[in-house]
């Protein structure tokens, strides 16, 4: 269960895989576009997991129509300040929302820069009328190789200060970390944070990659870090968090089941590790389910699970003090 005197966050949320579905179809209709229905629940199948997904790469398939509605500059605008609306009304006090430019920006070959100006505009107007902490962090998708995370990290340095952190996402087994050494050199330089996606679809390797050669700070996932002893007590030992997205683990085929999930072997391995949802309306999701169905499955006892949601803040991108100040205002 969620314990409401501590802050609640959201510290791996995908915002362009959580586009509502209803606005999949007003976008759609706005720009004249062929959807595969043109009513909510037949819609619905296309752009939501109802079933577990054979592998990552399917499962990241889903995501695909909320990119292709995002018409023009406006509509980036719209879905990042419906995403403030939808982590407030989940009950977040302080979420990272990331968000890949240069996948929302191709099918209408938007300006990548543009999009991420977009989205940071979004949501400053979604915090108007939400009181809710939020941080961005930039997305590069491995899945469109060197040269598109080159342009899409040059859209995010735009407007450096608008972002936090770097993310390396997408399909892991096909496009290795250590093609994007260079990439993530220069967000180093550019002052940001660092977290990637790793130990997902590939190996322990990948997550020693990621912190070796990257410079993750976190983890995304880090599921297979279970399997390399050597790694656990590294992550333990240096406090690197691991973002865990339970359900998303299931639907990817990543973990067969709640029992078989690692997150109970990571805290009771003192490794600082978080409960995140992912991408929430692909997902049918909420954080919620996350804390109140998911964690109890996968064998968490109520003080881990209060553990884990200490860790989500422990975790943020964020000074001590603005940590303190959130801490403060739950507990006021
Ligand atoms: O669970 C995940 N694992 C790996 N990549 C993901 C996941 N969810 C979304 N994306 C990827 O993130 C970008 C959009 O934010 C896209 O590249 C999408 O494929
Ligand atoms: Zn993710």
């Amino acid at each position: 269960m969620i314990d409401t005197r501590l802050p609640l966050t959201d510290i791996h949320r995908h915002l362009d895989g959580n586009i509502r579905a209803q606005t999949i179809l007003d976008l759609g209709h706005q720009f004249n576009l062929t959807l595969p229905a043109n009513e909510l629940e037949a819609l619905r199948p296309h752009v939501q997991v109802m079933h577990t997904e054979p592998d990552l790469v399917s499962f990241l398939q889903k995501l695909d129509w909320g990119v292709k509605v995002l018409g023009d500059l406006d509509a980036c605008r719209r879905i990042a300040k419906e995403n403030v609306e939808d982590a407030a009304k989940a009950g977040l006090h302080y979420t990272e929302l990331r968000f890949s430019p240069y996948y929302m920006a191709m099918n209408h070959k938007l300006p990548v820069a543009g999009v991420v100006e977009a989205v940071i505009e979004g949501i400053r107007e979604g915090q108007k009328n939400h009181d809710i902490d939020v941080r961005l962090i930039g997305i590069l998708s491995r899945t469109f190789g060197e040269d598109a995370c080159l342009q899409e990290l040059e859209g995010l340095l735009a407007h450096r200060d608008g972002i936090t952190a770097l993310d390396l996402a997408g399909d892991e087994l096909g496009f290795p970390g250590s093609l994007f050494l260079s990439h993530f050199n220069r967000a180093r330089d550019a002052g940001w944070r660092i977290t990637v996606h790793a130990g997902e679809a590939a190996g322990p390797e990948s997550i020693w990659q990621a912190i070796r050669e990257l410079g993750a700070e976190r983890i995304g996932h880090g599921v297979k870090a279970a399997q390399d002893p050597a790694l656990m007590d590294f992550l333990a030992k240096h406090q690197i968090g691991i973002e865990s997205c339970l359900t998303s683990n299931i639907q990817t085929s990543t973990v067969s089941s709640f029992e078989q999930h690692p997150l109970a072997t990571f805290l009771r391995h003192g490794v600082l590790a978080s409960i995140n949802t992912d991408d929430p309306a692909v997902q049918g999701i909420e954080i919620a389910n996350e804390y109140n169905v998911a964690a109890p499955a996968a064998g968490l006892t109520q003080n881990e699970i209060r553990k884990a949601q200490e860790n989500g803040l422990t975790m943020a991108f964020l000074t001590g003090a603005e940590k303190q100040a959130i801490r403060d205002k739950v507990s006021a």
